[in-house]
This record gives C-alpha cells, sequence and structure tokens, in this order.
C-alpha cells in the first residue's frame, strides 16, 4: 500500500525548474531513498512533503490525503516528521526536554487544564513521558538524557534528532542526510537504528542521502534524481548501474 504519492509534481523557483514532473510513490514500512548530485531536488522533495512549498503542477498524498490540502504547521498532526540536514534542536534544553518537545502534537488539554494540572492533563504529561523514556531506551540515549544539546558531540545530536521526530510518532519519517558528517562507526550505528526503526517500530523511513554505503545498506528503493526529474528507481543495486546516473554523477564530476 501506497503511503506517499508524488504525481507528475513540479515546482520552479523563477526561471528555475528545481523539481520537473516527479512521480514516485513510497510503500507503507519500507526504507526509500533519494540520491543526486547536489542541486538535484531532493531537499526540495522534503520541503514540498513538509508544505514549505506550493507545487506550481502535481499532486502529493499521502496516507489517504490529499496533502496539498494541509497546512505546514498540520503536517505533523497527519503522521509526518522529519530531520534536518543542518540538525535543528533546542540548544540549551537538555535531550529529555527536546524529546517532550516532540511529543507537543499529542496533547489533547487546553491551556486551563495544564496550568491547573487536573487530571487529564496529568495523564497525558505521564503517557509523554513515558514514550520519551522508551525513545531514550530504544536509541541508547540513557546516558545523554539530561544534558544540554549544546554540550553534546556531534553524532550524538544527530540520534537525538532523531529521537525526536519519533517523539511525534509518525507514520513516515523523513531523514535528511542522516549520516552527513558522521565517522564511519557512527554511520553503521545509524544504519542500524533506521533498520530497527522500520523493522521494530513498523515505521516506513524516507532518506536524502549521498552515503551510498547506507543507501545499499538499508534501502528497499532508491530515486535518482537529477535536474529535478527522476533518472532512474529500482533497488540500490539496479540504480547504481543505471547508465543514466553513471553519466548524471560522471558529468557533475567533470
Ligand atoms: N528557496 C529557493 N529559491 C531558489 N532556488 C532554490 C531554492 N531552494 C532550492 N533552490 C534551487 O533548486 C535546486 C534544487 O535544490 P535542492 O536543495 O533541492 O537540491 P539538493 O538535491 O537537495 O542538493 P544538495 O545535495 O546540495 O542538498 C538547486 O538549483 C537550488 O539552487
Amino acid at each position: 500500500m501506497s503511503l506517499l504519492e508524488f504525481e507528475n509534481v513540479t515546482l520552479k523557483f523563477g526561471g528555475l525548474t528545481a523539481v520537473d514532473d516527479l512521480s514516485f510513490d513510497v510503500q507503507q514500512g519500507e526504507v526509500f531513498a533519494i540520491v543526486g548530485p547536489n542541486g538535484a531536488g531532493k531537499s526540495t522533495v522534503f520541503n514540498l512533503i513538509s508544505r514549505f512549498y506550493d507545487p506550481y503542477a502535481g499532486a502529493i498524498r499521502f496516507d489517504d490525503h490529499d496533502l496539498l490540502r494541509v497546512k505546514p504547521s498540520g503536517v505533523a498532526a497527519y503522521g509526518v516528521a522529519r530531520t534536518f540536514q543542518n540538525i535543528e534542536l533546542f540548544e540549551h534544553a537538555t535531550v529529555l526536554q527536546n524529546l517532550l518537545v516532540g511529543r507537543h502534537r499529542h496533547r489533547k488539554t487546553n491551556m486551563i487544564s495544564e496550568i491547573l494540572f487536573m487530571p487529564s492533563a496529568r495523564r497525558q504529561e505521564i503517557e509523554s513521558r513515558e514514550r520519551v523514556e522508551e525513545i531514550i531506551d530504544f536509541l541508547d540515549l540513557q546516558a545523554f538524557r539530561d544534558k544540554m544539546i549544546s554540550g553534546l558531540p556531534y553524532g550524538v545530536r544527530k540520534v537525538v534528532e532523531v529521537a525526536r521526530a519519533l517523539a511525534t510518532d509518525p507514520k513516515l519519517l523523513l531523514l535528511d542526510e542522516p549520516a552527513s558528517g558522521l565517522s564511519v562507526e557512527e554511520t553503521t550505528d545509524m544504519r542500524w537504528w533506521i533498520e530497527d526503526i522500520r523493522r521494530q517500530m513498523g515505521i516506513t523511513v524516507l532518506m536524502v542521502e549521498h552515503d551510498m554505503g547506507l543507501v545499499s545498506g538499508v534501502s528497499d528503493r532508491v530515486l535518482a534524481m537529477a535536474d529535478g526529474a527522476k533518472l532512474a528507481l529500482g533497488t540500490s543495486a539496479e540504480v547504481q548501474s543505471h547508465p543514466a546516473v553513471i553519466e548524471a554523477y560522471l558529468g557533475k564530476a567533470s
């Protein structure tokens, strides 16, 4: 079953076509990667899903909803969470506090009941804390739970960003370059986290990534893009041996 569908989506920035008549779908429960040279339009695809941009043409459906009718502030409520190329966390808050912020969308109580700390608000607070503690355990972050983000090594921050996204209980997790800036060992760990997120949590993962080792290791299917358009879609091996993909990479390199 398709969880996310792009149908003939085009986005232009002035004279530049950043996404060009792009169609693909992400199946429920798969790990799907988007690869391509710099400027291919990968991040723009994420920004379209996050509703930062409206497409010039085409349709985007998520979980049987027309995503283009959803406001940017409403995307998380539909079950989409994301991490960013440049980590976006509250620097002067602890890991635990950052994850509790991620739970915010699950709050159903109003401000009065929260100020008075009424039973419904208390119940929600307990539920949120329990869920956050589960995620801290799941991603092996116990040693950092009360540490300020600003004092954490880069590799740990990347995992905390994933944890914060998971705290929203998403159906679709968007990972924007999860391996960038990570060492070889940290990249291997990230690979296992992604596997576990899909297998144990049942969450569908869509990632943009340059590290082909990670892409090959963890992805069910790969979409290769260049100049906003689809070059190839298939398994990692199929995509990497596709003549159009080889040419796009060699062309950029020369
Ligand atoms: N807000 C914007 N305004 C104008 N042009 C933009 C904007 N965002 C992206 N672009 C352009 O759209 C094209 C696609 O950019 P995008 O960031 O999606 O590429 P990318 O594949 O993610 O690249 P990278 O791997 O370097 O992150 C590029 O030519 C880029 O300069």
